[in-house]
């Protein structure tokens, strides 16, 4: 899990610095309203995930989880913060 989030992160730095044109990824960081964006899409999938809860929908929690993971990431290096800054946090809670 902490690899796949690693690799997902990575490829979010990528994409905030090569900015290609057919990534949703890059359309976050070049977007006038990208911040907004992000933060209503956490929004967003944070109600959908609410719901599939309620509905005990397993493939629908992971789906909406995924979602949230991945804004979230989104937004960490958008504040130009590392996925470390998050597992320090973390595990100063263990
Ligand atoms: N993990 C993701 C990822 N998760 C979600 N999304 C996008 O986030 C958007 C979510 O918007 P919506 O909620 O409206 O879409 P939805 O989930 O289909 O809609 P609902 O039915 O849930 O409302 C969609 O455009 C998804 O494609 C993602 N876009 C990219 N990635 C990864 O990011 C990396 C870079 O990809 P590019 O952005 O293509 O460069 C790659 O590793 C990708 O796999």
């Amino acid at each position: 899990m902490d690899d796949t989030l690693d690799e997902l992160f990575a490829v979010i730095e990528d994409r905030k610095e090569t900015l290609p044109e057919d990534s949703y990824t890059a359309s976050l960081f070049t977007h006038d309203k990208g911040e907004n964006a992000v933060l209503e899409k956490l929004g967003e999938e944070t109600t959908e995930l609410i719901l599939a809860a309620k509905d005990d929908d397993e493939e629908e929690i992971a789906y909406e989880a995924a979602d949230i993971v991945y804004h979230l990431l989104v937004l960490l290096s958008m504040k130009d913060m590392e996925i470390e800054d998050l597992e320090t946090e973390l595990e100063a809670r263990g």
